[in-house]
């Protein structure tokens, strides 16, 4: 590096405000991590506004919430399951033999200052914190957002949401209460119905057993440290692709695929995400200071011999629970054993089904639209109805296993008989995701006539004429034409054609049948998919309308008409 490089570097960052005064602290920093020189470049990049972009940054406070909670417990949780005799200000349970992670938990609940608070926002921020990464993935999912170049930050996304169950899952079962034991007997029989090694693994993990008495202390390791470091290194590395490919921004008049419009990371960025943690914290305490979660004090220690009536797990593990309550009996005798898939087909095979669907969906959506360009333009959910459809479709799917989830609560409540619940949603499963599929796809075709027809004829004024041989009829005036063009941005339907059988020298093309295969495929992927009006219409129309009943109606001179290539023409 040459001095003259390092001059200019430093004449900028006295441009920027950064680094002033010769011998200052920032320049004494700078000098030795060359800080100046990545801010200088960061506090220029661009971020798009949409209030759905706010879901990722939801996911990330609730994340750090979580840990400045988390390290407050760990202050005063014992993670061993060495017995102890209750002695704290609870009366219920004084004189109960209990483990020493349970009577720390009560302790921290009724004994230690503001810890019931802080327990409470632990626990609320985890709930959130799943919920908000789930609705960011269904938001990426519905924009196409995990197109090319963003996929790896998708699968680390995947990563991320497996990794959160399980951090979870492992928290609400620290506190060794009889509802924690009941989510780790089921987490036994899970681990036990796998096929020839199972026991082997509940002896690996349980020390022996179920429940033994390493697994608190086994849990507590990896729910403090093991797991937060690997979702911290990953939620790092999604950052850092985000900064490297730039946010996705939706269509708009000069939003192209090579540019991003928004406000700069300083200050206004900056200052919003980082009041945005505020509030995340707010919203958190709120609910951990009124709402109570988790009250372990009502359901005693843990005993294997005893279950608790209606225990339900963390919302986010209630799809599991429900699809074993929905698996019909399937065992089988061979080779002198008897083969029991009533728990590992619907545990094991529904997580490891949706993990497995998430993360190859990016590239089997690239193989069936043939699609290898780059997308940093979102795309509308009704612009790509296939695709939406079988979102909806999961979506229902999984709506009907975290109902399941629930059979024996909504059968005391509402009075019903479990077994014809039961039987009712093992049907729903199976039929519900189809039916949704197919009237979600409809929604998207009429949505897509409805936007052409605005484009084309305008918006209904609700003014209401009369014309002079009696009919009445409602005026329609013109879309604005900011909003016109950002409707026709989005990409021609591309041509659909068979593949040639043979070359022009009559010889049978190679990959024939692959060929033949894709382009059924990439004909169903595309089917709903509407052509867009062209220019021609459009200006057509805009004429059309602007001379109305004589009323001339002034068009501006933003509208650039129509994308043919899904590329915005701009001045
Ligand atoms: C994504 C991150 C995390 C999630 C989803 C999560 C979730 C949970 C949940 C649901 C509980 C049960 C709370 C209850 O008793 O009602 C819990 C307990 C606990 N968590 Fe976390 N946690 C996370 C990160 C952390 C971190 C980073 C630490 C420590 C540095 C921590 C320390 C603890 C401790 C000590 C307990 C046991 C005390 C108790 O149950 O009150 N957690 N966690
Ligand atoms: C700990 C969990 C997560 C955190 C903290 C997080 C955070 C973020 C943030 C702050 C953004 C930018 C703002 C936004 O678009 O919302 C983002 C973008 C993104 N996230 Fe996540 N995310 C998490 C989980 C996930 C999951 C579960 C997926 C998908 C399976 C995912 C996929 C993506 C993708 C593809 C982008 C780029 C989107 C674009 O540029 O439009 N993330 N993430």
């Amino acid at each position: 590096m040459t001095t003259t490089e390092t001059d200019a570097e430093y004449t900028n960052i006295e441009d920027t405000g950064l680094g002033k005064k010769a011998g200052g602290p920032v320049q004494w920093l700078d000098d030795r991590l060359g800080l100046a020189t990545i801010s200088k470049k960061q506090v220029r990049k661009v971020f798009p506004e949409h209030w759905s972009f706010m879901l990722g940054e939801i996911a990330l406070w609730s994340f750090v919430v979580l840990l400045l909670t988390g390290v407050f417990l760990t202050l005063w949780f014992q993670p061993t399951m060495t017995e102890v005799m209750y002695d704290g200000s609870y009366a219920p349970l004084k004189g109960v033999e209990m483990s020493a992670a349970y009577a720390s938990t009560l302790d921290i609940s009724f004994d230690i200052r503001g810890g019931l608070l802080i327990r409470q926002i632990h626990h609320w921020a985890a709930a959130l914190f799943v919920a908000a990464m789930i609705l960011h993935m269904l938001r990426v999912f519905f924009t196409g957002a995990y197109r090319k170049p963003r996929e790896i930050n998708w699968l680390i996304g995947v990563g991320l949401l497996s990794l959160g169950l399980v951090e979870g899952f492992a928290g609400y079962s620290l506190p060794d209460d009889l509802l924690s034991g009941t989510g780790l007997r089921f987490v036994d029989g899970l681990l036990r119905s796998i096929p020839l090694v199972g026991s082997y693994l509940e002896y690996f993990m349980f020390g022996g057993e179920f429940p033994g008495d390493v697994i608190i202390p086994r849990l507590y390791m990896a729910h403090i440290l093991l797991v937060p470091a690997i979702l911290l290194g990953l939620i790092g590395a999604h950052m850092l692709l985000l900064v490297y490919h730039k946010h996705t921004q939706w269509p708009g008049p000069g939003h192209t695929e090579k540019n991003v419009v928004g406000y700069p990371m300083m200050p206004v960025y900056a200052a919003k995400a980082g009041g945005f943690f505020f509030v995340v914290f707010g919203f958190t305490a709120l609910m951990g200071a009124l709402l109570q979660i988790n009250p372990i004090w009502a359901y005693g220690p843990y005993n294997p011999s005893e279950v608790t009536a209606g225990s339900q797990p963390d919302w986010y593990m209630g799809f599991s629970e429900g699809a074993v309550r929905l698996m019909p009996d399937l065992e089988f005798n061979l080779l002198n054993y008897t083969w029991s898939m009533n728990v590992f087909i619907p545990a094991v095979g529904a997580m490891g089904l949706l993990f497995t669907v998430l993360g190859v969906w990016p590239f089997v959506e690239q193989w069936m639209t043939g699609d290898k360009k780059e997308h940093h333009l979102l795309e509308r959910p009704r612009n790509a109805p296939t695709r939406t459809a079988l979102g909806v479709a999961g979506m229902t799917a999984y709506a009907v296993l975290w109902m399941a989830g629930g059979n024996d609560i909504i059968a005391t409540r509402l009075h019903l008989d479990i077994f014809m619940i039961t039987r009712t949603l093992q049907i729903a499963f199976f039929v519900f995701p189809v039916i949704a599929y197919h009237v979600t796809k409809r929604i998207c075709i009429g949505l897509q006539r409805q936007d052409a027809n605005r484009i084309l004829h305008g918006y209904e004024t609700g003014v209401i004429e009369r014309s002079p041989d009696g009919g009445f009829s409602e005026r329609h005036a013109p879309l604005d034409p900011v909003r016109q063009y950002a409707l026709t941005t989005h990409e021609r339907l591309p041509e659909l054609t068979a593949p040639a059988e043979t070359d022009k020298n009559g010889v049978a093309a190679p990959n024939g049948r692959k060929a033949k295969i894709q382009a059924w495929v990439r004909k169903r992927y595309y089917h709903g998919v509407l052509d867009k009006p062209t220019t021609e219409d459009v200006h057509h129309a805009n004429e059309h309308m602007a001379h109305i009943d004589g009323h001339p109606v002034e068009l501006g001179d933003e509208f650039q008409g129509v994308s043919e290539t899904g590329i915005p023409r701009v001045h």
